[in-house]
């Protein structure tokens, strides 16, 4: 299933690259794989965890691509090699077309090229020490983006994006409560404009009911910014709620593929319908949550 998988997508690719007039994607795997050499790895594999395995996939602007399956299936490996945090041991990376294999984050960032990550623990992602004014503005002084006066606005603009109110900008990480630093972290992630977001279980360290405001917000940012997030989870149920098109992992390979509403309501491969049998019972007892 998933070689039929990836062989769409990469039919895809090529049709795509044969007409110029196709809008390039933001982000393009090509076949990428991961291997990391550790002290056990299989039998099959001694020394070796291949984490991501001969894996295509393509986000859209504006779109929602999520990335379901379990813990170890390749999620946080996929969501690296994007950002440019993990260099794939083979296959290629573009960013709007262009090839960017080899370039670290820092890189991709002096060509303009931004991708922003959220990640799940928003209490480790900030710096415990730094006001929530400094956490904004430093992605802003670092990459010397704007005049001091421009940035205080922009920091302003951005507070007021995830709902806090101003107030806040003066206080700790630590005396805000788990959904309020969440918030920060994602205005963090938008300081610079970026091209794409990638929300790394960005509800999964929080409470239930505050799970579903944050989810709601990222929604709401993603219609007014037209933002193009890459959303990843091992809750199919949070993955479906937000995604446009859905990609489902396991062990280092998509095995399924779509439109969110055609692989939920429609699932082809078996471990695409154990998780979704398995999801109601895992992590929203309540849907009206979602709601
Ligand atoms: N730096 C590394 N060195 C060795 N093995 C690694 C490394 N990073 C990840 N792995 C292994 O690669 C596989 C995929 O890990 P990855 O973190 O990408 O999965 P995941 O789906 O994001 O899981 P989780 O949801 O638990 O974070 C796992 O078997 C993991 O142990």
């Amino acid at each position: 299933m998933s070689q039929t998988s990836d062989a769409k997508a990469s039919a895809e690719a090529a049709q795509a690259a044969a007409s110029p007039a196709a809008e390039e994607p933001i982000i393009f795997l090509d076949d990428i794989s991961v291997v990391f050499k550790t002290r056990t790895g299989s039998l099959l594999n001694p020394n070796r965890v291949t984490a991501v395995n001969h894996l295509t996939l393509k986000l859209h602007r504006g779109e929602t691509l999520g990335i379901v399956g379990e813990s170890g299936c390749g999620k946080s490996t996929t969501a690296n090699v994007m950002c440019g945090l993990q260099t794939p041991t083979s296959g290629q990376v573009f960013f709007k077309g262009e090839n960017v294999t080899k370039r670290s984050a820092e890189q991709r960032r002096h060509i303009g090229r931004v991708i922003s990550v959220v990640f799940q623990d928003p209490a480790t992602a900030l710096n415990a020490r730094m006001s929530v004014a400094d956490q904004l503005l430093d992605p802003m002084r670092v990459h010397k983006v704007g005049t001091p006066q421009e940035q205080a606005a922009r920091v302003r603009e951005l507070i007021g994006m995830v709902g806090l109110p101003s107030s806040v900008l003066d206080a700790l990480p630590g005396q805000l409560s788990g959904g309020q630093r969440q918030r920060v972290a994602i205005a963090r992630a938008l300081s610079l404009s970026p091209d794409a977001i990638i929300a790394d279980e960005p509800t999964s360290a929080l409470d239930v009911s505050v799970r579903a405001q944050i989810l709601n917000l990222l929604m709401d940012l993603k219609r007014e910014l037209q933002l193009s997030m890459v959303f990843i989870s091992h809750d199919i149920q949070t993955v479906r709620y937000i995604s446009d098109q859905i990609v489902v992992m396991n062990k280092g390979q998509a095995v399924e593929r779509g439109k969110a509403s055609e692989v939920f309501d429609n699932p082809q491969d078996d471990y695409t319908k154990l998780l979704l049998g398995a999801a109601p019972s895992l992590l929203h007892p309540d849907p009206s949550l979602l709601s």
